[in-house]
């Protein structure tokens, strides 16, 4: 058995980070801050989704240049804000007792998702950590599942995946693992979630000892 998770939005509550970071690329560029409950349900979707939730009419170009200045000031403010949501570290703990090994499958860049990781001291229990640029095809495709099952030295089938979104679930499915929606991550009241791929939803992270049989 094996355990595998989204970063953002599952593991850890990194919109604090993303939203500060945005909002001083905002302010450099002479916008408004947002508010973070306002761009918050983004937060899983990368940069420029972040971004698009901020500024959903500027054209292409200056949206570019906004989620330039976001990453770069990422880079600064990332770890500050952030925090594993609650219920996570003694999951974590619980697996640990129980020899059940963990691990990251992230879109998030490496230079991003590894001091982060570092930085919230989950550097040492993690045993694998995939982010989006360690295969050539992120989630939802199976790569970097498959990969990440590898260096678990589980058998994908008995690997159950924690996400919050779409792409995380369509991942585990074409991955052939237990597709787990974490509904405490940046799901909107727009997300049509009866429509995912969601083998179980999970209320909270303890439920997952449940799940397992722990
Ligand atoms: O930064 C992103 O693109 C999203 O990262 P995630 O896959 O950990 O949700």
């Amino acid at each position: 058995m094996g355990v595998l998770f989204d970063l953002d939005g599952t593991l850890v509550d990194t919109a604090p980070d993303l939203v500060a970071a945005l909002n001083l690329a905002l302010n450099d560029a002479g916008f408004a801050s947002v508010l973070l409950d306002e761009v918050r349900h983004a937060a899983s979707h990368g940069s420029m989704a972040l971004v698009r939730a901020a500024k959903p009419s500027i054209p292409d170009q200056q949206a570019s240049l906004l989620q330039q200045s976001l990453l770069s000031h990422y880079a600064e403010v990332n770890g500050r804000h952030c925090q594993l949501f609650e219920g996570i570290a003694p999951l974590l703990d619980a697996l640990g007792r129980a020899h059940i090994p963990y691990g990251i499958v992230t879109n998030k860049a490496a230079c991003f998702a590894r001091p982060l990781i570092e930085r919230i001291g989950l550097a040492s229990s993690c045993r694998a950590l995939i982010s989006g640029d360690s295969v050539t095809r992120g989630k939802p495709d199976a790569a970097p599942m498959l990969l990440a099952a590898s260096q678990l030295n589980r058998a994908a089938r008995h690997i159950v995946y924690l996400g919050d979104a779409k792409r995380d679930m369509e991942a585990a499915r074409a991955a052939h693992m237990t597709a787990a929606l974490a509904s405490w991550g940046y799901i909107s009241a727009g997300d049509d979630i009866h429509s995912w791929p969601v083998d179980v939803t999970l209320a909270h992270p303890l439920s997952l000892l449940t799940q397992l049989g722990l």
